[in-house]
């Protein structure tokens, strides 16, 4: 059976609400995520709390996770190298995530930097992790276009493909920050990238409405991807991209899609039934 990676991002579908969730429900909540078999659980950010106030206790949620049974990694957003010191000093980590932007305007608003300046940014985090053993996810965030007017085309995906792809990098996911993909243009990215690159490995990082998760998945795995990101119930979205925010890919979507073309998820169903249950209670709670 094909093997797929589908990796959680309760660190995605937390981030942009309000209401302080306390740290002791977050790490109850991630730590159902960690009994399911994800591959890994994007679970936090070491960010500026100015920027994303919901995260500021991610050190102290990474503390209170029980790790000794679960097979998951654990991801941490880092948007500057500050943030990569800091998580590169806990050894439960194996995953930094750097948000770079091929949209110059998300770029500055998520980070305060330009695309030149964000390159430079993402090579010291490269050295940061190659020193720490840890491995970096680069996102190529706005990869589907932007809201914003900035110039996109499939050409300009592939010239940052490749320019990372020079710098080192081994994972990058390829994210629909607003939801603006369609299933052509994931289809064209993927079937052209994957063959040309065989040293990345590529993932999906989509947003989307209700009535667009089944197209933009069927396109994108069909297409030879095999990394997936979601969350659960599609709660989330980047709150530094727009003011209405476009959720995340619903992971139970995807698992039943993934069980639909018999391709292996390694995903516990009684576990993931009550993660699903916290996930309904907690975020309804917290909106
Ligand atoms: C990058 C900065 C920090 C620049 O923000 P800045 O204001 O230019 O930073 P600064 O260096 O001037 O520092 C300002 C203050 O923040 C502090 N600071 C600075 N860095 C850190 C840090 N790492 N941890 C804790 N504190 C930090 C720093 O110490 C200072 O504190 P003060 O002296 O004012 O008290 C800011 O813009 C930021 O934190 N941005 C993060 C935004 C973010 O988390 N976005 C969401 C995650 S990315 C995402 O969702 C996209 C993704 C991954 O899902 C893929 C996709 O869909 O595209």
């Amino acid at each position: 059976m094909e093997k797929i990676k589908i990796i959680e991002c309760p660190r995605d579908a937390m981030q942009g609400i309000k209401a302080f969730i306390p740290t002791e429900r977050k790490i109850s909540y991630i730590q159902s995520l960690l009994r399911i078999g994800y591959d890994t659980i994007d679970f936090g950010s070491f960010v500026s709390p100015k920027a994303i106030p919901q995260m500021v206790d991610t050190a102290e949620v990474l503390a209170g996770l029980d790790l000794s049974k679960t097979q998951s990694k654990l991801l941490a957003i880092i948007a500057n190298t500050q943030g990569a010191q800091m998580a590169s000093e806990h050894k439960e980590i194996q995953y930094l995530g750097y948000p770079f932007s091929i949209s110059e305007n998300f770029q500055m608003r998520n980070t305060h930097k330009t695309i030149a300046e964000s390159i430079i940014t993402l090579q010291e985090i490269l050295n940061i992790a190659d020193a720490s053993n840890k491995e970096v996810v680069a996102y190529l965030s706005m990869g589907f276009g932007n809201p914003y007017g900035d110039p996109w085309n499939v050409e300009i995906v592939g010239e940052w493909t490749e320019k990372l792809a020079a710098m080192g990098v081994k994972i990058l996911s390829l994210s629909d920050t607003v939801g603006s993909s369609t299933p052509d243009v994931i289809d064209y990215l993927f079937s052209n990238l994957i063959p040309k690159y065989p040293q990345i490995e590529f993932g999906a990082h989509l947003h989307t409405t209700p009535d667009k998760w089944f197209e933009k998945i069927d396109a994108a795995y069909k297409a030879g991807c095999k990394r997936f990101d979601g969350a659960i119930q599609g709660f989330g979205g980047c709150p530094m991209a727009k003011d209405d925010l476009t959720g995340n890919m619903p992971t139970e979507r995807m698992l039943s899609y993934f069980t639909t073309v018999k391709a292996d998820t390694n995903m516990q169903p009684m576990s993931f039934e009550s993660a699903y249950n916290e996930a309904t209670k907690l975020f309804g709670e917290f909106h």
